[in-house]
Protein backbone atom coordinates (compact mmCIF):
# COMPACT_ATOMS: atom_id res chain seq x y z
CA UNK A 1 0.00 0.00 0.00
CA UNK A 2 1.06 3.61 -1.08
CA UNK A 3 0.74 5.74 1.93
CA UNK A 4 2.03 8.99 2.36
CA UNK A 5 4.03 10.68 4.77
CA UNK A 6 0.52 11.73 6.77
CA UNK A 7 -0.13 8.33 8.27
CA UNK A 8 2.83 6.93 9.34
CA UNK A 9 2.11 6.91 12.91
CA UNK A 10 -0.76 3.75 12.68
CA UNK A 11 1.80 1.72 10.66
CA UNK A 12 4.59 2.03 12.71
CA UNK A 13 2.73 0.22 15.69
CA UNK A 14 3.89 -2.78 12.96
CA UNK A 15 7.89 -1.56 14.17
CA UNK A 16 6.86 -2.77 17.54
CA UNK A 17 6.26 -6.41 17.14
CA UNK A 18 8.78 -6.37 14.49
CA UNK A 19 12.63 -7.77 15.27
CA UNK A 20 14.40 -5.40 13.29
CA UNK A 21 13.70 -2.11 11.26
CA UNK A 22 15.06 -1.27 7.80
CA UNK A 23 15.08 1.64 5.52
CA UNK A 24 16.01 1.15 1.64
CA UNK A 25 15.67 4.30 -0.31
CA UNK A 26 15.15 4.41 -4.00
CA UNK A 27 17.32 6.53 -6.55
CA UNK A 28 17.20 7.10 -10.53
CA UNK A 29 15.32 9.47 -13.08
CA UNK A 30 12.18 10.12 -13.40
CA UNK A 31 10.47 7.62 -15.08
CA UNK A 32 12.45 5.24 -14.95
CA UNK A 33 10.17 2.64 -12.75
CA UNK A 34 11.14 3.29 -9.40
CA UNK A 35 7.07 3.70 -7.98
CA UNK A 36 6.63 0.81 -10.33
CA UNK A 37 8.65 -1.68 -9.13
CA UNK A 38 7.80 -1.26 -5.26
CA UNK A 39 4.11 -1.39 -6.47
CA UNK A 40 5.33 -4.43 -8.26
CA UNK A 41 7.02 -6.12 -5.10
CA UNK A 42 4.11 -4.66 -2.69
CA UNK A 43 1.39 -5.68 -4.51
CA UNK A 44 2.28 -8.00 -7.35
CA UNK A 45 0.23 -5.73 -9.56
CA UNK A 46 0.88 -3.48 -12.25
CA UNK A 47 -1.29 -0.39 -13.47
CA UNK A 48 0.61 1.39 -16.27
CA UNK A 49 -1.42 4.71 -16.13
CA UNK A 50 -0.19 6.72 -13.12
CA UNK A 51 1.69 10.13 -12.65
CA UNK A 52 5.12 10.93 -11.60
CA UNK A 53 5.57 10.40 -7.90
CA UNK A 54 5.09 14.45 -6.27
CA UNK A 55 7.22 14.45 -3.19
CA UNK A 56 7.58 11.49 -0.75
CA UNK A 57 6.19 8.31 -0.39
CA UNK A 58 6.55 5.39 2.22
CA UNK A 59 5.70 2.11 1.79
CA UNK A 60 5.54 -0.50 4.47
CA UNK A 61 6.34 -4.26 4.27
CA UNK A 62 7.07 -6.77 6.71
CA UNK A 63 9.39 -9.68 5.59
CA UNK A 64 11.05 -12.61 7.22
CA UNK A 65 14.57 -12.60 6.96
CA UNK A 66 16.25 -16.15 8.52
CA UNK A 67 13.80 -16.57 11.82
CA UNK A 68 13.62 -12.23 12.17
CA UNK A 69 10.58 -10.35 11.44
CA UNK A 70 11.73 -7.36 10.11
CA UNK A 71 9.71 -4.21 9.26
CA UNK A 72 10.98 -2.38 5.87
CA UNK A 73 9.96 1.46 5.31
CA UNK A 74 10.28 1.65 1.59
CA UNK A 75 11.03 5.51 0.80
CA UNK A 76 10.02 6.37 -3.13
CA UNK A 77 10.89 10.26 -4.13
CA UNK A 78 10.23 11.33 -7.24
CA UNK A 79 13.20 11.14 -9.58
CA UNK A 80 13.72 14.49 -11.99
CA UNK A 81 14.50 14.75 -15.42
CA UNK A 82 17.64 16.31 -14.75
CA UNK A 83 19.76 15.53 -11.43
CA UNK A 84 18.92 17.76 -8.55
CA UNK A 85 20.38 16.77 -5.13
CA UNK A 86 18.19 15.37 -3.25
CA UNK A 87 17.48 16.56 0.73
CA UNK A 88 19.93 14.76 2.90
CA UNK A 89 16.95 13.50 4.84
CA UNK A 90 16.23 11.31 2.26
CA UNK A 91 19.22 9.63 2.59
CA UNK A 92 19.66 9.85 6.49
CA UNK A 93 19.83 6.72 8.57
CA UNK A 94 19.04 4.11 4.97
CA UNK A 95 20.32 0.95 5.48
CA UNK A 96 20.58 0.18 1.68
CA UNK A 97 19.96 2.04 -1.58
CA UNK A 98 18.46 0.59 -4.98
CA UNK A 99 19.55 2.62 -7.99
CA UNK A 100 17.28 2.28 -11.13
CA UNK A 101 17.90 2.61 -14.93
CA UNK A 102 15.28 2.39 -18.02
CA UNK A 103 17.22 0.33 -20.48
CA UNK A 104 15.17 2.39 -23.12
CA UNK A 105 17.21 5.66 -22.26
CA UNK A 106 20.53 5.71 -22.36
CA UNK A 107 20.56 8.91 -20.39
CA UNK A 108 18.84 7.54 -17.22
CA UNK A 109 22.19 5.28 -17.10
CA UNK A 110 24.94 8.01 -17.74
CA UNK A 111 22.81 9.32 -14.51
CA UNK A 112 23.77 6.89 -12.26
CA UNK A 113 27.12 8.37 -12.07
CA UNK A 114 25.64 11.66 -10.30
CA UNK A 115 23.61 9.44 -8.19
CA UNK A 116 25.78 7.46 -6.90
CA UNK A 117 28.44 10.19 -5.92
CA UNK A 118 25.67 11.93 -4.38
CA UNK A 119 24.51 8.59 -2.22
CA UNK A 120 28.00 8.02 -1.51
CA UNK A 121 28.24 11.80 0.42
CA UNK A 122 25.84 10.73 2.60
CA UNK A 123 25.87 6.94 2.98
CA UNK A 124 29.33 6.19 2.21
CA UNK A 125 29.04 1.98 3.42
CA UNK A 126 24.98 0.85 2.38
CA UNK A 127 25.00 -2.00 0.31
CA UNK A 128 23.40 -0.43 -3.11
CA UNK A 129 22.78 -2.61 -5.88
CA UNK A 130 22.05 -1.24 -10.16
CA UNK A 131 18.50 -2.20 -11.44
CA UNK A 132 18.04 -1.94 -15.54
CA UNK A 133 14.26 -1.76 -15.32
CA UNK A 134 11.81 -2.11 -18.56
CA UNK A 135 13.60 -5.20 -20.08
CA UNK A 136 10.31 -6.64 -21.03
CA UNK A 137 10.18 -3.64 -23.73
CA UNK A 138 13.72 -5.24 -25.83
CA UNK A 139 14.36 -8.68 -24.31
CA UNK A 140 17.98 -7.99 -26.74
CA UNK A 141 19.57 -5.61 -23.70
CA UNK A 142 19.85 -8.29 -21.32
CA UNK A 143 22.44 -9.32 -23.94
CA UNK A 144 24.42 -6.00 -23.23
CA UNK A 145 26.64 -5.48 -20.93
CA UNK A 146 26.21 -2.66 -18.46
CA UNK A 147 29.92 -1.76 -16.78
CA UNK A 148 28.47 0.73 -13.88
CA UNK A 149 27.87 -2.20 -11.53
CA UNK A 150 30.92 -4.11 -12.05
CA UNK A 151 32.77 -0.70 -11.83
CA UNK A 152 31.70 0.02 -8.60
CA UNK A 153 31.52 -3.34 -7.20
CA UNK A 154 27.69 -3.64 -7.15
CA UNK A 155 25.41 -6.24 -7.75
CA UNK A 156 23.50 -5.65 -11.21
CA UNK A 157 20.26 -7.48 -11.91
CA UNK A 158 18.25 -6.72 -15.14
CA UNK A 159 14.12 -6.27 -14.11
CA UNK A 160 10.79 -5.70 -15.83
CA UNK A 161 8.05 -3.97 -13.36
CA UNK A 162 5.87 -4.73 -15.93
CA UNK A 163 6.16 -8.45 -16.15
CA UNK A 164 7.81 -8.74 -12.61
CA UNK A 165 11.08 -10.68 -14.19
CA UNK A 166 13.72 -10.77 -11.30
CA UNK A 167 11.73 -8.18 -9.00
CA UNK A 168 11.55 -10.30 -5.80
CA UNK A 169 14.31 -11.27 -6.16
CA UNK A 170 16.45 -8.23 -6.55
CA UNK A 171 13.95 -6.77 -3.44
CA UNK A 172 14.35 -10.13 -0.95
CA UNK A 173 18.32 -9.57 -1.59
CA UNK A 174 18.33 -5.95 -0.64
CA UNK A 175 16.12 -6.30 1.93
CA UNK A 176 18.51 -8.88 3.44
CA UNK A 177 21.85 -6.81 2.37
CA UNK A 178 19.89 -4.07 4.86
CA UNK A 179 19.48 -6.15 7.69
CA UNK A 180 23.04 -7.33 7.51
CA UNK A 181 24.29 -3.67 7.24
CA UNK A 182 22.00 -2.41 9.96
CA UNK A 183 23.72 -5.46 12.00
CA UNK A 184 27.29 -5.26 11.36
CA UNK A 185 27.86 -1.42 10.47
CA UNK A 186 30.90 -0.18 8.89
CA UNK A 187 29.97 3.10 9.04
CA UNK A 188 30.96 5.19 12.38
CA UNK A 189 27.88 7.17 12.96
CA UNK A 190 25.67 3.75 12.37
CA UNK A 191 27.57 2.21 15.04
CA UNK A 192 26.92 4.99 16.97
CA UNK A 193 23.25 4.90 15.63
CA UNK A 194 22.75 1.21 16.50
CA UNK A 195 24.13 1.36 20.03
CA UNK A 196 22.00 3.90 21.02
CA UNK A 197 19.10 1.47 19.47
CA UNK A 198 20.52 -1.28 21.65
CA UNK A 199 20.46 1.21 24.95
CA UNK A 200 16.82 1.95 24.21
CA UNK A 201 15.71 -1.81 24.15
CA UNK A 202 17.79 -2.48 27.47
CA UNK A 203 16.32 0.50 28.90
CA UNK A 204 12.71 -1.02 28.04
CA UNK A 205 13.14 -4.51 29.46
CA UNK A 206 14.34 -3.13 32.34
CA UNK A 207 11.48 -0.87 33.08
CA UNK A 208 9.11 -4.02 32.38
CA UNK A 209 11.50 -6.11 34.30
CA UNK A 210 10.75 -3.70 37.17
CA UNK A 211 6.86 -3.38 36.61
CA UNK A 212 6.75 -7.34 36.73
CA UNK A 213 8.69 -7.25 40.36
CA UNK A 214 5.58 -4.62 41.49
CA UNK A 215 8.58 -1.85 41.26
CA UNK A 216 7.28 1.48 39.24
CA UNK A 217 10.02 2.77 36.75
CA UNK A 218 11.55 5.30 37.57
CA UNK A 219 10.43 8.63 35.72
CA UNK A 220 12.42 10.71 33.62
CA UNK A 221 13.38 13.48 35.69
CA UNK A 222 12.51 16.76 34.23
CA UNK A 223 15.54 19.86 34.77
N1 LIG B 1 7.33 -1.33 -20.40
C1 LIG B 1 7.55 -1.01 -19.14
N2 LIG B 1 7.15 0.18 -18.65
C2 LIG B 1 7.40 0.45 -17.35
C3 LIG B 1 8.07 -0.45 -16.50
N3 LIG B 1 8.21 0.12 -15.29
C4 LIG B 1 7.62 1.32 -15.37
N4 LIG B 1 7.12 1.52 -16.60
C5 LIG B 1 6.42 2.73 -17.08
O1 LIG B 1 7.31 3.83 -16.95
C6 LIG B 1 6.60 4.99 -16.52
C7 LIG B 1 7.24 5.57 -15.27
O2 LIG B 1 7.12 4.68 -14.17
P1 LIG B 1 7.17 5.21 -12.66
O3 LIG B 1 7.23 4.03 -11.78
O4 LIG B 1 6.13 6.21 -12.43
O5 LIG B 1 8.60 5.96 -12.69
P2 LIG B 1 9.35 6.69 -11.47
O6 LIG B 1 10.78 6.32 -11.58
O7 LIG B 1 8.67 6.41 -10.19
O8 LIG B 1 9.18 8.23 -11.87
P3 LIG B 1 9.19 9.54 -10.90
O9 LIG B 1 8.21 9.28 -9.80
O10 LIG B 1 8.82 10.66 -11.79
O11 LIG B 1 10.59 9.69 -10.40
C8 LIG B 1 5.15 4.57 -16.32
O12 LIG B 1 4.41 4.94 -17.47
C9 LIG B 1 5.21 3.07 -16.22
O13 LIG B 1 4.05 2.46 -16.66
C10 LIG B 1 8.49 -1.71 -17.05
O14 LIG B 1 9.10 -2.58 -16.41
N5 LIG B 1 8.22 -1.92 -18.37
MG1 LIG C 1 7.75 7.60 -8.81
Amino acid sequence: MADEVGSIPELDLKKYDADEQVKIICLGDSAVGKSKLMERFLMDEFRPQQSSTYALTLYKHTANVGNKTVAVDFWDTAGQERFQNMHPSYYHTAHACIMVFDVQRKITYKNLVNWYKELREYRPEIPCCVVANKIDADLKVTQRSFNFGKKHGLPFYFVSAADGTNVVKMFREMIKRAVDYKQNPSDFMDEVMQELENFDLEKKEDNSAADEDGLKAESPETV
